[in-house]
């Protein structure tokens, strides 16, 4: 099946920061998060997908489309990390203007997010708190039923509960038909429920896509005493005081054995722990 979006030897300089090279494929029926720490560029690479900001070098194909021929915008919604110009209109303002650009525009998913999100659509936007702003930005964007949602930091300022209903809401959004959605964001949570690849950014460089399960499934963590400090033992990628996480835990626990150590515990290691390991660039890949 062809891509929705195939991004190729991207790369974008801002003053002292460089973007890139970035490679990568966005499949119908995915969702992709990209990770990684405060400036490392996902709201730059979001806004060149978006055509907002020109890349220096690389290219994008949108949907079979070369750069900046043809019409593939209606077909990529985009929700910024903050809008501009929302301020002076109350939420039905905005629901007339917005709904009436996109022939596509699905009412009744409106409907249904104001209500499950319970936002007040007669108060002009400025007024509305930060993650009030985003529900209602949310509300305006999913239902334009673009084949691809591009969300930055959607729920960083929502509480527990909005969190979770946006989540099942982009969920049931996936399962209609075919779509993808790219989602800038360091809520481990929402990563967790929703992603099905990671692109790890660090300081504008991409460290890989990788697949979410790729990222704990065959690792293992141990809980242990008594480790030669001078020894690396087989499989290890990342050690602490009495931490060992391991790629390879047949060959750990085989060494474990030979040596006559017993583990206190050990346990799949948690995705955040992983990406903040890469991240911090504390583990051997
Ligand atoms: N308009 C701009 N002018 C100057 N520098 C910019 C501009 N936009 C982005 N940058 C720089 O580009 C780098 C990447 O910023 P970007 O906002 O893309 O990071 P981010 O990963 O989205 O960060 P965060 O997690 O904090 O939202 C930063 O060093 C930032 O200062």
């Amino acid at each position: 099946m062809q891509p929705f979006i195939n991004i190729e030897h991207l790369e974008k300089k801002i003053d002292d920061f460089t973007l890139g090279p970035i490679d990568f494929l966005i499949e119908p029926g995915t969702i992709t998060a990209l990770v990684g720490d405060n400036g490392s560029g996902k709201s730059t690479l979001l806004k060149i997908i978006m055509d907002l900001v020109n890349a220096d070098k690389g290219q994008i194909d949108r949907f079979g489309l070369l750069e900046k021929e043809g019409d593939w915008k209606k077909d990529l919604a985009y929700q910024p990390q903050t809008v501009v110009g929302y301020d002076a209109f109350t939420g039905e303002d905005l629901h007339q203007l917005i709904s009436h650009w996109y022939p596509t525009w699905d009412e009744k998913l409106f409907l249904h997010i104001i209500n499950e999100l319970h936002v007040p659509l007669n108060k002009k936007f400025g007024k509305l708190s930060q993650g009030v702003q985003q529900k209602l930005t949310l509300a305006l964007t999913l239902p334009r039923n673009a084949k691809v949602l591009m969300l930055d930091e959607p729920t960083s300022f929502m509480d527990i509960p909005s969190k979770k209903i946006v989540v099942d809401l982009l969920v049931d959004w996936m399962e209609k038909e075919e779509r993808a959605i790219i989602l800038a964001s360091h809520q481990a949570e929402d990563i967790k429920k929703l992603a099905d690849f990671i692109v790890l950014l660090r300081s504008g460089k991409m460290l890989g896509l990788f697949e979410k399960e790729s990222l704990t499934e065959k690792y293992r963590k141990y809980w242990v005493t008594g480790l030669p400090g001078f020894e690396t033992i087989p499989g290890e990628v990342f050690r602490a005081e009495h931490e060992v996480i391991s790629n390879q835990p047949d060959l750990s626990e085989q060494y474990f054995a030979a040596h006559d150590i017993t583990p206190m515990n050990s346990m799949t290691p948690d995705l955040e722990e992983m990406i903040t390991l890469i991240l911090a660039n504390k583990m051997d890949m």
